[in-house]
């Protein structure tokens, strides 16, 4: 379990995210969600202590805040928004990269060939292994770099809107591969969605943020009750989801 306590997370003199505490399981995704500048991407980065940060987090009572930066990248895998896309390095050689923490200096040791393998097969790129990075379509790339953050072999996923720029095919098909690998590797998975028809319907659960706090954190049923989305978002989305829905019905 990963347990975070009264976190505060600052760019500078400013706290963009403050006291924030919660619980996250093991095998379960929790999508963070809530309007532009709430302090979605800060709180993800302040969990990986990639930023300023006060309080706890907690891996199983390790404080993983205190822990060098090698042993956290065996831990915690991040996947940022914005990664560079146009590396001359291939499929293969880009999940390699993925090993570092666990193998300085030996890429190739067996159980970074094993993991690379399952990996590539796992995630349908086995055939395009020896294709440069830089050749690959938006979506197979969104899917490379998960790759390359889950043969880290992390306890704890941190993905930062991973689905952006993927058309609705490829962001179901890399929403389940989450699903998949947190449940059979009992990864807990935190991601920043935008999309909340995504959110409610892949993640266990959704935390709910606006300014920097919680406003709840629950299972879809929880977060559809009194009105929480129309108050955070200061727009009716419930109605608007409803109505827009209506157009597939003829
Ligand atoms: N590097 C930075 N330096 C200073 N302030 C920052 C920095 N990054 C973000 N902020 C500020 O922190 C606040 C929260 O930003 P953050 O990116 O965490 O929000 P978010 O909920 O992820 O937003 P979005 O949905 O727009 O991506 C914003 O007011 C933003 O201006």
């Amino acid at each position: 379990m990963l347990t975070v306590t009264n976190l505060c997370c600052s760019y500078g003199q400013e706290e963009v995210v403050s006291g924030f505490s919660g619980e996250f399981h093991s095998g379960r995704i929790t999508a963070i969600v809530g309007p532009n500048g709430a302090g979605k991407t800060t709180l993800l980065k302040g969990i990986g202590n990639l930023l300023s940060v006060r309080g706890t987090v907690s891996l199983y009572s390790e404080n993983l805040l205190k822990i060098p930066r090698i042993q956290m990248a065996r831990r915690v895998a991040y996947l940022s928004q914005f990664e560079a896309h146009n590396f001359d390095f291939t499929v293969e050689e880009m999940l390699y990269m993925g090993r570092y923490p666990h193998s300085v200096g030996a890429s190739k040791d067996i159980r970074s060939s094993e993991i690379v393998l399952e990996t590539l097969n796992d995630f349908d790129l086995y055939a395009m292994k020896d294709k440069y990075f830089s050749e690959l379509s938006g979506g197979q790339k969104q899917r490379v770099l998960l790759a390359r953050a889950l043969v880290q072999e992390p306890k704890v996923l941190l993905l930062d809107e991973p689905t952006n720029h993927l058309d609705l095919k490829y962001q179901l098909e890399l929403l389940g591969l989450v699903k998949k690998v947190a449940i059979e590797r009992g990864i807990i998975v935190l991601a920043v969605l935008h999309d909340l028809n995504l959110a409610l319907n892949f993640a266990d659960e959704v935390l709910l943020m606006k300014s920097g706090r919680q406003i709840i954190k629950g299972s879809a049923p929880t977060l559809l009750e009194e009105n929480h989305l129309a108050h955070t978002y200061d727009y009716d989305i419930p109605t608007y989801m409803k109505q827009s829905l209506a157009v597939w019905q003829c």
